[in-house]
C-alpha cells in the first residue's frame, strides 16, 4: 500500500481499505428448539451453556486504496463479498481485523435513507433529505426534482401516497432519488442500478457520473457488467473474500468472464 501514497502520487485518497477481515457469528442452537428467545433467556437466568456460534469469515484481508473522483466498480460471484465489503466501509458493521479509513461520512445507498413505509414518499424525501444534513430550505428546493428523479410520479400522483403502496422498484428508485441528490463525498451503491427499467437505469447512471464529476468517490455492486463498464474505470474482483484482481474495468471483466465461463 505504500507504493500507492509514495511515488508523486497526487491523487487524493478517500477510502483507505488496509488488510480488512469482516466475520459474522450466527448463534447455532446444537438441539433443535433451543434457539427460542425464550430458550436463549433461560440460559442467560440459568448460566447453561450457550448455543454453539458459527463464524463466516466474508472478508479476509482485503486492501486497496480508492481515489477521488474514481467510480469503482466491486464483482464477484455471489456470496463474494461485495455487500459485506460495502457494509464495512459505510461503518455498518466492525472490521475483525485490519482497518478501514474513509473521508466524510460514506453513505450506503438505501440506508442512509431509512424510509418509513406509512408515510408518503413526498413527506420520505424531506426526512430522508433532513437526516443527510440539508437545510429545510435546501429540502425545500430539491423535493420536486426528486420526485421527478424517482420517476414515482409516472403513472399518477404517488408521491402522495403511503410508501406501502409502492412496487419494490419505486420504493429503490426513491431511495436512489434521494441519496443521489446530495454530493457524498464517498458514495456506496449496491445494485440500486439494477432496479428500476431502463429509462431509470439510464437516468441513475448519468447521475453516477454527475456524481463523480463533482469529485465525489462512488462504488458500484453490481452483477449487471454493462452498469459497471458504463459507470465505472476501475474495478475490484472480490472471490471468497479475497481481491482476485484490481485494475480497468475492461481488464478486470475479461479475466472475470473468463472465471465464471470455466
Ligand atoms: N448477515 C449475515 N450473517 C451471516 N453471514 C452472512 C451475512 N451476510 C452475508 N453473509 C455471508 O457472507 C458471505 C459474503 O456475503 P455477501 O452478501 O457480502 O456477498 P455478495 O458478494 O454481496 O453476494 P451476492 O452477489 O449474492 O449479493 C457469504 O458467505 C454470506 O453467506
Amino acid at each position: 500500500m505504500a507504493d500507492n501514497m509514495t511515488g508523486g502520487d497526487r491523487r487524493e485518497p478517500t477510502v483507505i481499505v488496509d488488510d480488512a477481515h469482516v466475520v459474522y457469528r450466527i448463534q447455532q442452537s446444537a438441539t433443535p428448539g433451543t434457539g427460542s428467545p425464550l430458550a436463549s433467556f433461560k440460559r442467560l437466568v440459568t448460566g447453561t451453556k450457550p448455543a454453539t456460534m458459527r463464524e463466516v469469515h466474508a472478508i479476509k484481508g482485503v486492501s486497496f486504496i480508492a481515489y477521488k473522483g474514481e467510480a469503482v466498480g466491486l464483482i464477484g460471484t455471489n456470496g463474494s463479498g461485495k455487500s459485506t465489503l460495502l457494509r464495512a466501509i459505510a461503518g455498518l458493521l466492525p472490521v475483525e481485523r485490519g482497518a478501514i479509513y474513509a473521508a466524510g461520512q460514506p453513505s450506503l445507498l438505501g440506508v442512509s435513507a431509512a424510509l418509513m413505509n406509512d408515510l408518503p414518499g413526498e413527506r420520505n424525501v424531506v426526512l430522508g433529505c433532513l437526516a443527510m444534513g440539508m437545510t429545510p430550505a435546501e429540502v425545500k428546493a430539491k423535493t420536486k426534482d426528486i420526485i421527478d428523479f424517482s420517476g414515482i410520479n409516472e403513472r399518477g400522483d404517488f408521491s402522495s401516497l403511503p410508501m406501502r403502496t409502492y412496487s419494490s422498484g419505486m420504493g429503490a428508485r426513491l431511495r436512489f432519488a434521494i441519496a443521489a441528490a446530495k454530493q457524498h463525498d464517498v458514495l456506496l451503491i449496491d445494485e440500486a442500478l439494477a432496479t428500476g427499467d431502463a429509462k431509470f437505469r439510464r437516468r441513475s447512471e448519468q447521475r453516477v457520473r454527475d456524481l463523480r464529476a463533482q469529485a465525489g468517490t462512488v462504488f458500484l455492486v453490481s452483477h449487471s457488467e454493462q452498469s459497471i463498464r458504463d459507470t465505472c474505470e476501475r474495478a475490484i474482483w472480490l472471490e471468497s473474500g479475497l481481491i482476485r484482481a484490481d485494475g480497468a474495468t475492461d481488464d478486470v471483466l475479461k479475466e472475470y468472464e473468463a472465471y465464471v465461463k470455466r
